[in-house]
């Protein structure tokens, strides 16, 4: 993990930002620099949808102007930091436990970049545990059905995400299964069988979204096409 790369990515991506753009905002430390850098860049008419509500006090202490999905339903253009980034631009994101408002701000974007420093590409999919976004209401039976999933798919379980005071909960209150690290050989299957759990709300595998990564350097940056 570096700062600066970080840094180099997120300075970067706010240069694809365009007067009066509709734009999403990331959650997690890369994705600041994009806010701070999009903030410096002044630029008129903007209107940002943050993806948390950490992502939201940052940006309304920068000045920047907020939206919302409901008010804003398309946007142009949303840039995100990913916990890993394999071939043909499949992410893993969800470490900040931002992945549901992410996706759906994605989704929601005509353009996705996705910014990163380099340790996170990779060649396969795995070796960041996947996180799993799981309605707390009987969460111990959809986990066991998530593991269900995790063990057809030659995968280690998932275990609820713990922070100092207990379980960590969402943005929307619910809560994360991290799978256990390991290969994962068929992402499409793997999301769709997740999404078939009930009480699973959203996973972490986000394919064919990113349009183009921007990949931190120590003196700038690289960048991928999906
Ligand atoms: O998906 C995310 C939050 O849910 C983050 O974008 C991801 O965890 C990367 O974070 P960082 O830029 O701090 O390494």
């Amino acid at each position: 993990m570096s700062d600066i790369q970080k840094k180099n990515a997120g300075y970067a991506a706010a240069q694809y930002v365009e007067a009066g753009m509709k734009v999403g905002l990331g959650t997690g430390s890369t994705a600041a620099w994009f806010v701070k850098a999009l903030a410096e860049r002044n630029l008129p008419d903007l209107k940002c949808v943050p993806t948390s509500e950490r992502t939201a006090d940052l940006a309304r202490e920068l000045g920047l102007t907020l939206t919302t999905l409901e008010d804003t339903p398309r946007l142009d253009l949303t840039v995100d930091g990913a916990d890993e980034i394999g071939p043909d631009l499949a992410l893993i994101k969800g470490g900040g436990a931002a992945l549901l408002r992410e996706k759906l701000v994605w989704e929601a974007s005509d353009r996705c970049i996705v910014i990163a420093d380099a340790a996170k590409v990779v060649k396969q999919l795995g070796q960041f545990p996947l996180p799993i976004e799981v309605v707390a209401f009987g969460h111990k039976t959809s986990g066991a059905r998530i593991n269900a999933v995790l063990a057809a798919h030659g995968m280690g379980e998932a275990t609820v995400r713990q922070a100092d005071r207990g379980m960590v909960r969402t943005d929307g209150g619910n809560l994360i299964y991290d799978a256990d690290k390991g290969v994962i050989a068929d992402p499409v299957k793997l999301a769709a069988d997740l999404k078939a759990v009930t009480g699973v709300v959203e996973h972490g595998l986000f394919l064919g979204l990113a349009d183009l990564a921007v990949i931190g350097t120590d003196d700038g940056h690289e960048t991928l096409k999906a």
